[in-house]
């Protein structure tokens, strides 16, 4: 079992605290605790609120501070679950869940990981992509690190911070293309928060092992250049060389304080999101989950749908709407699977049309990045290169959308698609929900109900012939939380491609389709616990079958695993 110590808190002792970081039930466990009165009340990861027993009250001096009454953590959730519901929008109740997770850690999580499917629209996207662009109206207090480009030269000492010692993944945004949403500076903030919350609430990683971090090297949005309440760096955004070396910089920085983190890198503008990638990713454990989780996660989506009617991909005829980061990510995960099926890289290519704004990629148009030009159609020339005009010619089987752009998959287009395939794979992925190149209901209406549709945001049910089908979201929420529990729990030094199709495939092992006709292509979000173990499992397999962790045997790999997850239940406290 894992001996996790609070080391950064200097107030609770390190040597005689018991671990909570287990999967055994908390409450048995008994933590010896320094805090007390206001600073334990404000310690959002030892806060219990009403939930001190009468007996801590008196040891840690709470008496007076707190009204009379004592709750239990199920009271607690059932009453926030009610005054949640009385809030008048999503947004209203992002908010307050965010007043939670700063005041009551172990309460948000409880409430995040019992109505998880109530909760992930909320703290996730869609409703994360509106708390970004609202992000300077509703910072309350501290949480992560912003980390400006004025003062790069104090990144070292702001990492410095003991209050980080155990600190094992970092989420981090330049805030340039949150979600669908674009540039949204220092707000960006918002989405390393929400997919930290989720590395807790799905794979149980503990919260203070998590960091958010904003490099804020300025921001192009010029409604927040113009807004005077704009809470980051009111500056154009730094480029070229200066915007390389603070990234630099900012990786040596965090390589040095913590030599074994996990580094997420999350919405990047698709031109640094692939070079940043390519540049670190033989030095560190890190991965882009925009590129990397996008991909696997959609892959996964694909490969259910392929094993449920004994198809191939590489028999598949792919167009994909969006040449962006993610994109190419998708693309080239997929073409691997092409590979692996036995298909040479001649026939494999033949099967993909990437288009972007600008039309189909052909061969030698300028500009292209290395991603781009491999997927770029070379037996093109002179036909028209526009969405339609490829969609009707190329008789596609798979429609994956990542542009961005709400309503690009037309009628004309989906009904197009369904003339020659019976079950057409279409999956508008764009986030959040108001950037969905489709609705569900169209697709199926389009398509005469044939459709595996999926999408990135979540949706409401679908009634298909009286039977409610539930919409599948194709986000890398089924991914990230995974990945992150095996590297933490492999100590991975890095993170290869075939980790990413491991995980992939385990989360394609869980597809209810297989068992089911009329089944999802991926299990619901309230199976996303599950989700996490298996795919932590399934990569974790793969590091040490790439060497990038020691060899242990199977049994270790899940021991190590579990014995990580963390669960929201509250200790027993006893002073120090
Ligand atoms: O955050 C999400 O919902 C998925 C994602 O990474 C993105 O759209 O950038
Ligand atoms: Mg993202």
């Amino acid at each position: 079992m894992t001996q996790h110590m609070f080391f950064f808190l200097p107030a609770i002792s390190g040597e005689t605290a018991p671990t909570i970081f287990s999967g055994d039930k908390p409450m048995t466990r008994t933590l010896s605790v320094a805090l007390s009165g206001q600073d334990l009340l404000n310690h959002p990861f030892l806060n219990k609120g009403l939930a001190f027993s009468s007996e801590e009250r008196d040891a840690f001096e709470l008496h007076g501070l707190l009204p009379k009454a004592v709750q239990t953590l199920d009271q607690q959730v059932e009453a926030a679950l009610k005054f949640l519901d009385a809030l008048p929008s999503p947004f209203a109740r992002h908010v307050h869940l965010r007043e939670l997770q700063d005041t009551n850690e172990t309460l948000f999580y409880a409430l995040l990981t019992r109505k998880i499917d109530a909760m992930l629209p909320l703290v996730y996207t869609p409703t994360v992509g509106e708390a970004c662009q609202r992000f300077s109206e509703i910072w309350r207090r501290p949480r992560g690190l912003f980390l400006s480009y004025p003062e790069r030269e104090s990144m070292e000492d702001i990492l410095d911070n003991p209050a980080y010692d155990d600190v094992r993944v970092i989420v981090v945004t330049d805030g340039e293309r949150i979600l669908g949403l674009g540039d949204q500076g220092a707000g960006g903030m918002g989405i390393p928060i929400g997919k930290l919350s989720l590395y807790t609430t799905c794979a149980g990683i503990s919260p203070d092992q998590t960091l958010p971090i904003v490099l804020d090297t300025g921001t192009n949005n010029q409604d927040l250049l113009q807004n005077p309440a704009y809470i980051g760096w009111r500056h154009e955004r730094v480029r070229g060389a200066e915007y390389d070396a603070f990234i630099e910089r900012f990786v040596t920085a965090v390589q040095t304080r913590w030599p074994h983190v996990a580094l997420h890198w999350e919405d990047f503008s698709g031109a640094n999101a692939a070079p940043i990638l390519e540049r670190y990713r033989d030095r560190l454990c890190t991965f882009n989950d925009d590129i990397q989780g996008t991909a696997a996660v959609t892959t996964a989506a694909i490969l259910s749908a392929n094993a449920a009617h004994d198809g191939k991909l590489k028999d598949e005829t792919i167009v994909m709407l969006g040449a962006g980061s993610a994109g190419v990510g998708i693309a080239k995960l997929l073409l691997q699977v092409m590979l692996d099926e036995g298909a040479s890289e001649e026939d494999a290519l033949a099967r993909f049309y990437m288009l972007d704004q600008d039309g189909l990629l052909l061969d030698g148009r300028e500009g292209l990045t290395d991603g781009q030009a491999l997927f770029a159609r070379k037996d093109w020339k002179d036909r028209p290169t526009d969405f339609e005009s490829v969609m009707r010619e190329c008789k596609a089987s798979i429609l994956i959308g990542v542009s961005g752009v709400k309503g690009l998959f037309t009628e004309t287009i989906v009904r197009e698609m369904s003339k020659t395939c019976k079950r057409p794979i279409i999956f508008p992925l764009s986030n959040p929900t108001s950037h969905s190149e489709a609705t569900p209901e169209d697709i199926m209406a389009w398509s005469d109900e044939r459709a595996l549709v999926s999408t990135g945001s979540p949706f409401p049910p679908l009634d298909l012939h009286g039977r409610t089908h539930r919409v599948d979201q194709t986000n890398n929420a089924y991914i990230f939380p995974g990945l992150g529990l095996c590297l933490l729990a492999t100590g991975a030094t890095r993170v290869t491609d075939s980790m990413f199709m491991a995980a992939a495939r385990g989360l394609a092992s869980l597809s209810p389709l297989r068992s089911n006709p009329d089944g999802n292509l991926l299990p619901p979000v309230t199976q996303l616990r599950k989700v996490a173990l298996a795919v932590a499992e399934a990569a974790a397999r793969q590091a040490r079958e790439d060497g990038v962790c020691p060899s242990f045997s199977d049994d270790e790999l899940l021991e190590r695993i579990q014995s990580l997850v963390w669960t929201p239940e509250y200790c027993a406290y006893e002073k120090i």
